[in-house]
């Protein structure tokens, strides 16, 4: 069942599809699919690694205690998803890399949870 015309919905300013549930089997993203999802979040800062299928992007904080608030509520989606961050924290800087061990790549899952990072960085800040 791939997305219908009329299926795009909005979560937040880049557009999400209903193509990219958690349910199901996680799949690389296609060359096609990375096309229409990754300038959206290009846009706002995250990268793609060389030599690994994964993004990355750094977020700073005012102090520790926003960034490791920005931790928890990240966390605690994680754990809802079943689907959880590589990060790395010093005082108020968090390093964050999304890929899906599954599938050994970036999937539809990633970008779900880039963009609910997206939401939690921009309500600490
Ligand atoms: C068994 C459990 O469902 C898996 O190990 C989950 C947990 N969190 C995960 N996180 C990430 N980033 N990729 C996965 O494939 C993954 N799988």
């Amino acid at each position: 069942m791939g997305p219908s015309p009329g299926s795009w919905r909005k979560k937040g300013p880049w557009a999400s599809f209903d193509f990219l549930s958690q349910a199901g089997k996680a799949h690389r993203l296609s060359a096609e699919e990375r096309d229409q999802l990754l300038p959206n979040l290009r846009a706002v800062g995250w990268n793609e690694l060389e030599g690994r299928d994964a993004i990355f992007k750094q977020f700073h904080f005012k102090d520790f205690n926003r960034a490791f608030g920005f931790m928890t509520r990240v966390a605690l989606q994680a754990e809802k998803l079943d689907h959880h961050p590589e990060w790395f924290n010093v005082y108020n800087k968090v390093h964050i890399t999304l890929s899906t061990h599954e599938c050994a790549g970036l999937s539809e899952r990633d970008i779900n949870l880039a963009s609910f990072i997206e939401q939690v960085a921009v309500s600490m800040t």
